[in-house]
């Protein structure tokens, strides 16, 4: 089976709906990661995917709602959920600028709109007004800060009514405190959820 067919299947079982446009703009994204050496096999990468896609909550990603992928890397969990919900407004912010050309090709090639790249430390993009409390959802995923300063640092980027979504993988052992830690870092823990393909934990945080 070809990475299109996986991942349709997958997302069926997951019970994430794709579209034919999606699924083509999902693959696309795959083959441009595959051809810089960014993943190891198609394998991995549909798992990556449904990862990224599951986190996705509709209720809260109002329409045209901002969205920032704190340490994005090559563009997870960003790219997925932007090719998802086509009218949000992502913004893809890493510490490190080796992505930045990545970023900009991938937006080329699937002529995604309203995309902002931003390379800084997200402890220095916090204190710009420009990215400050503007985002409705904030994600992270694979930056490894303690959960209650990951809750710290990335709620400063959320409105007042916002939401952070945290990707916590079982070796951590933060979820069973989740609450505890979430409230440590000024946030409000609504839910967590786990999803078995790749053990993983999502925790969703409301600012105040
Ligand atoms: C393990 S990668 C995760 C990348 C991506 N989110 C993923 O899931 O594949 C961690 C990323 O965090 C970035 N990073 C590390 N410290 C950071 C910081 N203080 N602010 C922003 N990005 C940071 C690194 O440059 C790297 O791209």
């Amino acid at each position: 089976m070809d990475f299109c067919a996986k991942l349709a299947a997958m997302a069926v079982k997951y019970n994430i709906k794709l579209s034919d446009k999606q699924l083509e703009e999902l693959t696309c994204y795959y083959e441009m990661l595959r051809d810089r050496d960014y993943i190891r096999n198609a394998e991995i990468t549909v798992g990556t995917m449904i990862d990224c896609l599951s986190c996705y909550d509709a209720m809260m990603f109002p329409v045209g709602c901002r969205v920032i992928d704190v340490a994005a890397g090559p563009g997870f969990p960003g790219i997925p959920l932007k090719i998802l919900r086509p009218d949000s407004k992502l913004c893809l912010l890493d510490a490190s600028d080796y992505r930045l050309e990545f970023w900009r090709e991938v937006v080329d090639q699937l002529k995604l709109s309203d995309v902002t790249l931003v390379h800084a430390p997200v402890e220095e993009v916090i204190l710009m007004p420009e990215h400050r409390e503007q985002y409705q959802v904030a994600v992270s995923r694979g930056l490894s800060f303690s959960l209650s300063k990951l809750v710290e640092l990335c709620l400063q980027l959320v409105k007042p009514d916002g939401y952070y979504i945290q990707f916590e993988v079982e070796r951590r052992k933060e979820v069973p405190d989740a609450a505890a830690k979430v409230a440590a870092g000024g946030g409000q823990l609504v839910k967590t959820v786990t999803q078995e393909l790749e053990k993983r934990t999502f925790v969703y945080v409301k600012k105040g």
